[in-house]
Parts: structure tokens; C-alpha cells; sequence
């Protein structure tokens, strides 16, 4: 048995955004090392019981802690990596792949370190792993959706957290690299980390993830093994959603970037 704290605990948690809660009332601990799916329907909630752990949403009501310590109060933010629900890097910004995903590195480190030559293979390992190791100096806005999804996964995977949260990592993205992206985070599971994957397409990672927690209406309508899901969430092959907020950066670390204002959310 780990003696690490839960990776993730939720007492009674109530989430929202401003006062308006979303998820309610929710008691939910993942161990650490557990690969858990969390499932639902469109506007279930998934995405901000995800986000309420990063701090990017408002804990209304109840306890939540991750890595041991209350949302918001963990000091190595780089311990927990954040792939958030986009389906590609918006264009504009000169980088290349190598730079974004350094930027991953960077949360890690503190903003005002350089990356040394453990942080740089680091980098180029993360990159390899999602399949993009012939492109790692070419700019991020020459690369299709699907590659700058996997773009985002590789700056995650990057800081080599110990809690990884990725909000719909296969989605837009083909089978060949879906595949790829299993065996990476089997590997990283393997190895320890924790993993929590918001999909609405669990089979492509339904080697890696062996717990499904199911959303339905901002409460968990069941959590057992992944197999056992299905017929708990009958929205499980509805498409993913197609939102593109607008004002990303991806020069921004991967967990501070702000929550979506509702300006965003009427564009
Ligand atoms: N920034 C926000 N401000 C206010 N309400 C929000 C915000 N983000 C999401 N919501 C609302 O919260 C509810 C749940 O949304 P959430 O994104 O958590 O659902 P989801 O289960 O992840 O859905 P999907 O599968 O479509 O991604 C929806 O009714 C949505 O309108």
C-alpha cells in the first residue's frame, strides 16, 4: 500500500462558477496511481469537476485537496499537469513545438529558471512520445488540429506530474496516434502517476484507464470499474463538444490559465 496522501479527495465538494454551483455535493478519493475515466454527458459537469481541481473553477461547498493539500495551496504547481479541453492551439504565436512544450517544463521549474540538459531531453522525451518527433522545431500553427492537441498533451507531459488531468485527449485525434497516446500513458501510469482522463471515448484508453467515474447532472451516478460504465452513461458515443474558446494562449503555463468568462462562452 501507498503511503502517499489520496492523489485527489472530495468531501462533500460543491463546484461552480461565480455562485452558480455545477457539480454538487460530491465525495470522490483517487488514490494515488489510480488511471480513472471520468464520464457523462454533454454539460454533465465533467469538465469542471476537472477544473475545480486546478483551482479553475470555485469550490463552493465541501473539501477538496489534491496531492494531500486544499485546491489551491499546493505550492509545486508543476506537480499537477493540466491537458485542457481544446481541440488545437489557436494560432498567432511564433513557436514550435519544442518551445510550447517547454513551457510545460517550465511550470515545473518556476518561470524563471532555464531549462538544464535533464529539462531539455525532458522535453524532446515528451515530444517523441506523442508521435511528434520529426516536428519538434517546426511552428505549432504549420501543424494540423490533431497534432497541436497532441502539442498540448507533450507540454503536459513535459513536467512529468504526478497528477495528470486531461480533458478529452483523443479527441480530433486519428486512431494511429490515439494508439501512441495509449502507450504513453500506460507508461506513465506504470510509473506511477496518477491519471484522470475527462472522454467521451473511453475505448481508445480502455487499456490505461481501469475506474470510471460517471457525471450525470453535476453528481456521480456511478463509479466502479471502467467496464461496468456503459450502460450507466447512455451518452457515452455522443460527440465530443465543439467549443473553441476564444483568448487562449498557449504561451501560458499549463495551469494558470484563467476560467472561461461568460463573455467567452456567448462568442
Ligand atoms: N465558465 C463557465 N461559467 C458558467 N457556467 C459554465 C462555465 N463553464 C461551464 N458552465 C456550465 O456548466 C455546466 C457543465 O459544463 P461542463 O463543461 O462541466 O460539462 P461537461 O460535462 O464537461 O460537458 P462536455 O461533455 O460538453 O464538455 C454547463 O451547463 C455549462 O453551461
Amino acid at each position: 500500500m501507498s503511503e502517499r496522501p489520496p492523489a485527489i479527495r472530495l468531501r462533500g465538494a460543491t463546484i461552480g462558477y461565480g455562485d452558480v454551483p455545477i457539480v454538487r455535493d460530491v465525495d470522490l478519493t483517487v488514490g494515488s496511481g489510480e488511471a480513472v475515466a471520468v464520464l457523462g454527458s454533454n454539460g454533465s459537469g465533467k469538465t469542471t469537476l476537472s477544473r475545480g481541481l486546478l483551482g479553475l473553477a470555485t469550490v463552493l461547498d465541501g473539501e477538496v485537496q489534491v496531492l494531500g493539500a486544499p485546491v489551491g495551496r499546493l505550492r509545486e504547481r508543476g506537480r499537477v499537469g493540466y491537458v485542457p479541453q481544446r481541440h488545437s492551439i489557436s494560432g498567432a504565436v511564433p513557436a514550435t513545438v519544442r518551445e510550447v512544450a517547454g513551457v510545460g517544463r517550465l511550470a515545473r521549474l518556476g518561470l524563471f529558471r532555464r531549462l538544464g540538459a535533464t529539462d531539455r531531453r525532458a522535453v524532446v522525451d515528451a515530444v517523441a512520445a506523442v508521435g511528434l518527433a520529426d516536428r519538434l522545431d517546426d511552428p505549432v500553427a504549420a501543424l494540423s488540429g490533431g497534432q497541436q492537441r497532441r502539442v498540448l498533451v507533450a507540454r503536459a507531459l513535459a513536467a512529468e506530474p504526478e497528477l495528470l488531468i486531461m480533458d478529452e485527449p483523443t479527441a480530433g485525434v486519428d486512431a494511429a496516434s490515439q494508439e501512441a497516446l495509449a502507450d504513453t500513458l500506460a507508461a506513465i501510469s506504470a510509473s506511477g502517476t496518477t491519471l484522470v482522463v475527462v472522454t467521451h471515448e473511453s475505448a481508445p484508453l480502455a487499456g490505461v484507464l481501469t475506474r470510471a467515474v460517471v457525471v450525470d447532472h453535476g453528481r456521480i451516478a456511478y463509479d466502479g470499474p471502467l467496464s461496468g460504465a456503459a450502460h450507466h452513461d447512455e451518452h457515452l458515443h455522443h460527440h465530443p463538444p465543439e467549443r473553441q474558446p476564444a483568448g487562449y494562449r498557449m504561451d501560458q503555463p499549463t495551469v494558470t490559465s484563467g476560467p472561461r468568462t461568460t463573455a467567452d462562452r456567448e462568442r
